[in-house]
C-alpha cells in the first residue's frame, strides 16, 4: 500500500477543514486535506445558503400576503411557481458552491487527497488504497442528520435537508418532525410557499430556546400561522404507495389522520466521528464517542490530534466552525508549541419569521437567584407596529451586584440585527448601565431593547422604575 508522509493531515474539506488547511500551511510545508464527499462545504451545498434562499422566496410571498393590511392591493391572487422557486434556489446555491469549489481547486493538487479517512493507529490514516502517516491530524468531519428509527420504513418518502434543495418543484404537503432550527426555518418557508405543512415536536422544544417565556411566545405566535405541536402525540405512521399516512392527536384534542407527500426529519444532527476508526487510537472519547478536547486550543487530550467544526458536537454553527478550524490548523502546525485561540461570545440566529436570537448565556445556563431578567414585548413596540412586525418577546439577563449583561433570548422582529448588538455588548463585557448610555435612534426596533435594559436595570436595583410609554423617548418607543 502507498504510504504518504505528511506534517499535518486534515480530515474534511468543509468550512473548518479549509480554515485548518490555510492556517496549518503557515507553519508546515507538507499539509494534506482529505475529503471523502463532494467539495463545496455543507454550508454552501445543503446548509446555510440554500436554506436562506428558500426562506427569501417565502418572504417574498409573505410580503404580498401582508400588503392588503397596509391598504396596498393588487388584482388577482399571487401565484407561486414551485419550479421557478426551486430553479432560483439551485441556481444561486450552485453559484455559492462554485466559489468554494474554485478556491479548493486552487489548493495545490499534491495537498489534496480524495477518499474517506480512517485511523489505523495514532499517526496513520487509511484513505482508499493509501496510508497517510501524519505528524499531527485535524478532525474536521462535520455532522450528519440523526434520523430516528420510527422513519425506517418510509423509503424515498423520508427526506433530510440535503434532498430538499434538489427538488425540481415544491411538493403539495410535508410533515416535518423536529421544530428545532432546521425544522422551523424550512417548515415555515414551505408553508409560506403554499405547501401544506405540519410540524411535530417532542418534549416541548422549539428552536434553540430555553427561556420558558420566550419559548411560549414563539410557539404560540408560530402556531397561529401554521400547525405546530412542540409535544406531538403520534399514533401511527406508515407508507402507503407514494404517501406517508400519519395519525396524530391534533392540538384541538381530536385524533386526525392525514396523508403527506414527504416526511422531513429535522430531528437533530450527530457528529461524524463514528466511522473514523477512533477505537484504533488511544484518544480520549466522551460518552457519544466524540474526542475530548480543549475548546480554546482544540487539542484532543494532550495528543497530536485536533478537532474543529460540527465534529466537536459543541456549537454547530458556521462562524464557530471557521474559528475552530483556524485554531486547530494553527496548533496542528505549531505542535507541540500550541496556543489558546480567541473564542467569541456565543451568538445563534434562527431565520424564522419572527426570527430567534440567542446571545451569551442562555436562560438554562444561568444559575437561579444570581441574575435578574428584564423584558420587552414587541406586540406594541412603535417601529415594529408601524411595519406590522409587532410580534415577539426579548428577555435580557444581568448579574446582581455587578450589573453585567450576561445574555439574552429573543423571538421578534430583526432579531438577526438585535442579536449582533447584544453579542457585541456581551463580548465587550458591558454593564447594563453602559449599554443604556449608548445612542438609541427614534423610531427603531432597538428602542425595544432599551426598554428591556431599563427593566432589568430596575430589577437589579440600579435604575428607576421605567416610565411606561415614555414620551421623552418618542411615541411608541
Ligand atoms: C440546513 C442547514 C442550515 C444551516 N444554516 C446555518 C446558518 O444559517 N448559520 C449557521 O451559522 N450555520 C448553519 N448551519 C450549520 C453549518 O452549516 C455548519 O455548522 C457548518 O457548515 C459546519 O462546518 P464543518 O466544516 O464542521 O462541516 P462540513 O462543512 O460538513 O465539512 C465536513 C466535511 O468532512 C467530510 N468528511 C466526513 N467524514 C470524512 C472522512 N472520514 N474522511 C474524509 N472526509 C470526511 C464531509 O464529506 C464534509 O465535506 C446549517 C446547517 C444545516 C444542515
Ligand atoms: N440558522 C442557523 O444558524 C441554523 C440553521 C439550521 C441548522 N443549524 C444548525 O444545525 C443544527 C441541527 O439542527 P436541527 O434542527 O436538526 O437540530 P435541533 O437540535 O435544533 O432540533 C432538533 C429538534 O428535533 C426534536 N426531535 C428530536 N427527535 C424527535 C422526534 N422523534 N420527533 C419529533 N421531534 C423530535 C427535538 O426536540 C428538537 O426540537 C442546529 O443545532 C444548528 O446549530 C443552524
Amino acid at each position: 500500500m502507498d504510504e504518504i508522509k505528511v506534517d499535518v493531515a486534515i480530515i474534511g474539506a468543509g468550512t473548518a477543514g479549509l480554515g485548518a488547511y490555510r492556517n496549518a500551511k503557515k507553519h508546515r510545508e507538507r499539509v494534506v486535506m482529505i475529503e471523502g464527499g463532494p467539495y463545496g462545504t455543507t454550508c454552501a451545498r445543503v446548509g446555510c445558503m440554500p436554506s436562506k434562499l428558500l426562506i427569501a422566496a417565502a418572504e417574498a410571498a409573505h410580503q404580498l400576503e401582508k400588503a392588503p393590511a397596509f391598504g396596498v392591493h393588487f388584482d388577482g391572487a399571487p401565484r407561486i411557481e414551485g419550479r421557478e422557486v426551486m430553479a432560483r434556489v439551485k441556481r444561486e446555491r450552485d453559484r455559492f458552491v462554485g466559489f468554494v469549489v474554485e478556491s479548493v481547486e486552487n489548493i495545490p493538487a499534491e495537498d489534496r487527497l480524495r477518499g474517506y479517512a480512517r485511523f489505523i493507529d495514532n499517526h496513520r490514516l487509511q484513505v482508499d488504497g493509501k496510508v497517510v502517516h501524519a505528524r499531527t491530524v485535524v478532525i474536521a468531519t462535520g455532522s450528519s442528520p440523526a434520523v430516528p428509527g420510527m422513519f425506517r420504513d418510509l423509503g424515498d418518502r423520508l427526506l433530510v435537508n440535503d434532498a430538499i434543495f434538489e427538488w425540481d418543484d415544491l411538493p403539495k404537503s410535508v410533515a416535518v418532525f423536529g421544530p428545532g432550527v432546521i425544522g422551523l426555518e424550512l417548515g415555515q418557508a414551505l408553508h409560506r410557499l403554499g405547501v401544506r405543512v405540519r410540524i411535530f415536536g417532542r418534549g416541548g422544544n422549539v428552536g434553540p430556546l430555553t427561556d420558558p417565556a420566550v419559548l411560549e411566545k414563539c410557539a404560540t405566535t408560530l402556531s397561529e400561522e401554521f400547525y405546530l405541536d412542540p409535544d406531538a402525540v403520534i399514533g401511527a405512521l406508515s407508507r402507503e404507495e407514494d404517501h406517508v399516512v400519519i395519525t396524530y392527536k391534533h392540538r384541538d384534542g381530536d385524533q386526525r389522520t392525514e396523508s403527506f407527500d414527504y416526511v422531513i426529519a429535522a430531528t437533530g444532527r450527530t457528529p461524524n466521528v463514528r466511522n473514523l476508526g477512533l477505537e484504533n487510537t488511544d484518544l480520549p472519547l466522551d460518552e457519544r464517542g466524540v474526542p475530548v478536547h480543549d475548546p480554546y486550543t482544540m487539542q484532543v487530550g494532550d495528543s497530536h490530534v485536533f478537532i474543529a467544526g460540527d465534529a466537536t458536537n459543541e456549537r454547530p454553527l458556521l462562524h464557530e466552525a471557521a474559528d475552530e478550524g483556524r485554531i486547530a490548523g494553527e496548533n496542528a502546525g505549531r505542535y507541540p508549541d500550541i496556543r489558546a485561540g480567541v473564542r467569541r461570545s456565543s451568538l445563534g440566529i434562527v431565520f424564522s419569521d419572527p426570527q430567534i436570537a440567542m446571545v451569551g448565556c442562555s436562560y438554562k445556563m444561568l444559575t437561579e437567584g444570581c441574575f435578574a431578567v428584564g423584558e420587552v414585548s414587541f406586540d406594541d413596540q412603535g417601529r415594529s407596529r408601524v411595519m406590522l412586525r409587532n410580534k415577539g418577546l426579548l428577555r435580557v439577563y444581568a448579574e446582581h451586584g455587578t450589573g453585567l449583561f450576561k445574555g439574552a433570548e429573543m423571538f421578534g422582529p430583526a432579531a438577526e440585527h438585535i442579536g449582533h448588538l447584544l453579542a457585541w455588548a456581551h463580548q465587550r463585557k458591558m454593564t447594563i448601565a453602559e449599554m443604556l448610555a449608548m445612542p438609541f435612534y427614534h423610531p427603531v426596533i432597538e428602542e425595544g431593547v432599551r426598554t428591556a435594559l431599563r427593566d432589568v436595570n430596575n430589577k437589579l436595583h440600579l435604575g428607576p422604575v421605567p416610565v411606561p410609554r415614555c414620551l421623552d423617548c418618542g411615541p411608541g418607543a
